[in-house]
This record gives C-alpha cells, structure tokens and sequence, in this order.
C-alpha cells in the first residue's frame, strides 16, 4: 500500500514532435481508487505503463511510497497489473496462471496454495482451476488475470481497461466485484478507461486528460457538476451538454446572457461573480446540461424569468427518459431531458424551462470555465 507521486513527468516517443504525456503532476493517496479517463491516444496508458515501468520515464520523476523508482523494473516496483487482454498463458492451468508471481518470488509450496485458494474463493472461480484459459469465457478469463492480481498484496494495482472485453451486463457485475476488491484489500489503484460510466462509478477521483495534458482532477461529483473547461464539460455526460453562444449584459440592474434568439437572466450568485470579474460585455459560451433543463412546472416556478422558446424536431425514448431536440427560433440545437409523462409531437412549439443554478459560463476564447 502505498502514496503514488508523479512530478513533471513527459513522455516522448523516438522523435514525434508531440508529447504523449505532457508535464503531468499528480499525488495519489494511499489507498485511493483514482481513474485516468480520457479519449482515445490521450496518453492513460502510456502514463500507467509509465508507473509500472514498462515505458521509459522521458522526463521527471515518479515516487512509489517513498522512492524514486524512475530506474527500477517492473519487479522490483512491487505493482501487480491487469490488461484489457488478460495476458494469460495459454498452456497453464488457471491455478498455475495465478500462481505464477508467487512461484517466480519462490515462496514455500503451502503458502502459494492457500493464496491461490483464497483469491479463487474471493472471484468464485474455485471449481474452475484446473482449466485452461482457452475452456473459459470472457468474464472468467478475466476473473482470472484479477485473481492473478490480488494473489499478493502489492503496494499498489495498476488496471489498464480490464473490463473493455466484456458485454455490457458482466461489466456492470466486474465493476461492482473490482470496487468491493478494493474496499476489502486497501490498495492503492490507478484504472485506465474510456468509459465514462466506470470513471464515475468507481473513482473516488477521476484525471480527465486530453492530448497528454492534466484537463481536471476531481470527484465525479464535481467533474459532472464544475467542470474546469469545455472539454471536460463535453465529455462527461450520457448525454452531451447544450452549449449556446452569447454575451453577458447588464440590464435594468439585471445580468443577463443574450444569445442570438433569445436571453435568460442570471442567479444572483453568478451575477455577483460576473460583476467581481468584470464580465459584463463579455462574449462567453453557457453550457446546460439536458437533464437540467425541462417542461416541469417546478423548475418554471423556480426560474420564472428563464425559458427558452423552441421548437420540437424529434425525440428519442430511452425508457426512462425521454430525450427532446428542438431548435430555438430555427438556429440553436439543443436537447431537452423529460419525463416519459411527457408527450409533444414533431413540429410542436414548447417553452422550456431552465435552471438557471445548474448553468455553467465559460470563456469564449480559452474554453475555461468563468463561474468557478
Ligand atoms: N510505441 C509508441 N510509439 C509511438 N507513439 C506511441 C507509442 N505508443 C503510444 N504512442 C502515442 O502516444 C499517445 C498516447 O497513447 P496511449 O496509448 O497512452 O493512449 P491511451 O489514452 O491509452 O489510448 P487508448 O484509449 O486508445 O488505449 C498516442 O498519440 C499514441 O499514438
């Protein structure tokens, strides 16, 4: 168990102009469950691999508890890995395959033996040991290179996509067996995904990076609720945020956000904050998400002055949502979350309600978000 610390760390591959990973500073707790989240070729798992020293460190230095391990080997980080692929062998039994990390530090017989029965107890895979990878499915398999995994108690787990390979029900059933892993055996784990679900419902923090940059390290409360800028805001999300470009303005002793077709006034708190930083006449983007904005008449009640009229183009039924687009005077897209109590037809004009609290304002220019 142990603090994980990255300072000013880069990785360059051979002579490409970009950096993979860019100056990226982090301090993992002890114990803590943290997620790199992030696009495709962001630069997660060279930074994972980085940490488990398959990938040499470019620049700057990453601390494992106490030391420097920037030129230590895999072995010797005392870290336990598991791929999106498993990377089981073939040939082995699923109780050699656990075995393995233990034979290679040649501990006593008995004691590789208890260990393996008590992590196949743990993933119910007892019945299955004397198999062959190839006579299991997918979530076994996996099981497996977890079992592999939690065999010993490194100081810390490193999970790049383990679950990536599995239909959409096993990962539910994986993720919640990986965050009671974690709960029961307190190591420190860094888990690479690109999914955005896993990230939320797993981390106590998440590291959103795009193009090897740090965007925003946070809870998922406050990643979902206050994110740093407008690639973190587009990202998380089941459904993307509206975004809709205007200017703040001062009113009758009003702050307003005009937008091309139509203007909403602000909460007094994020008035207040727009004054202090002397926004007014400042072109911004405000971002809302669909399920913050609405046709119940509570959110009118509390936001009377904050309405969008629009028309309905089409909507999509999820079940237990129905998800409306419309345009706002034949220009602004945007979606509308609405309870399936709710039924408008094609061409319909609706007046949606917004609230106000939840709406963010970001820089036009710098993509930051204003309201933090
Ligand atoms: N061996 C390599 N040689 C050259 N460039 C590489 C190499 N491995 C990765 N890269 C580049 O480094 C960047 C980061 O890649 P990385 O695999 O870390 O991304 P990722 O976020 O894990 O992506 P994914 O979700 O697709 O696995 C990408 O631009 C990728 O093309």
């Amino acid at each position: 168990m142990a603090r994980i610390l990255l300072k000013n760390v880069c990785k360059r591959y051979g002579k490409y102009k970009e950096l993979a990973v860019n100056n990226f500073n982090l301090d993992i707790d002890d114990q803590e469950f943290l997620v790199f989240l992030g696009p495709s070729g962001c630069g997660k798992s060279t930074t994972l691999r980085m940490v488990a020293g398959l990938e040499d460190i470019s620049e700057g230095e990453i601390y494992i508890g106490d030391t420097l391990v920037n030129e230590h080997p895999p072995k010797d980080r005392d870290i336990s890995m598991v791929f999106q692929n498993y990377a089981l062998y073939p040939n082995l039994t699923v109780y050699e395959n656990i075995a393995f990390g233990l034979r290679i530090r040649k501990l006593p017989k008995h004691e590789i033996e208890s260990a393996v029965k008590r992590a196949a107890r743990v993933l119910e895979i007892g019945n299955l040991l004397d198999r062959k990878p190839r006579e299991l499915s997918g979530g076994q398999r996996q099981r497996v290179a977890l079992g592999r995994a939690i065999v010993r108690s490194p100081q810390a787990f490193l999970m790049d996509e383990p679950l990536s390979n599995l239909d959409a029900k096993l990962r539910v059933q994986m993720r919640a067996e990986i965050i009671r892993l974690h709960r029961a055996m307190e190591v420190t784990t860094i888990y690479v995904t690109h999914d955005q679900i896993e990230a939320m419902t797993m981390g106590d923090r998440i590291v959103v990076m795009n193009r090897g940059v740090i965007q925003q390290v946070d809870t998922p409360e406050m990643i979902y609720n206050r994110p740093k800028n407008m690639f973190v805001a587009k990202f998380i999300g089941n459904h993307p945020m509206n975004f809709f470009e205007g200017t703040l303005r001062e009113v009758d002793g009003k702050m307003r956000f005009f937008s091309d077709t139509f203007s909403l006034q602000l909460t007094d708190q994020q008035a207040h904050m727009m004054r202090n930083k002397r926004l007014t006449d400042y072109t911004v983007t405000m971002g809302i998400r669909p399920e913050h904005t609405g046709f119940e008449q509570e959110i009118f009640d509390a936001f009377p002055n904050a309405f969008i009229r629009a028309e309905l183009n089409f909507n999509e039924f999820v079940g237990s949502d129905n998800y409306y687009h419309l345009t706002a005077h034949g220009k602004e897209s945007f979606a509308v979350r609405a309870h399936p109590r709710y039924r408008y037809s094609e061409g319909e004009k609706v007046k949606v309600a917004i609230d106000m609290d939840k709406a963010l304002f970001f820089d036009r220019n710098s993509e930051e978000l204003l309201t933090d």
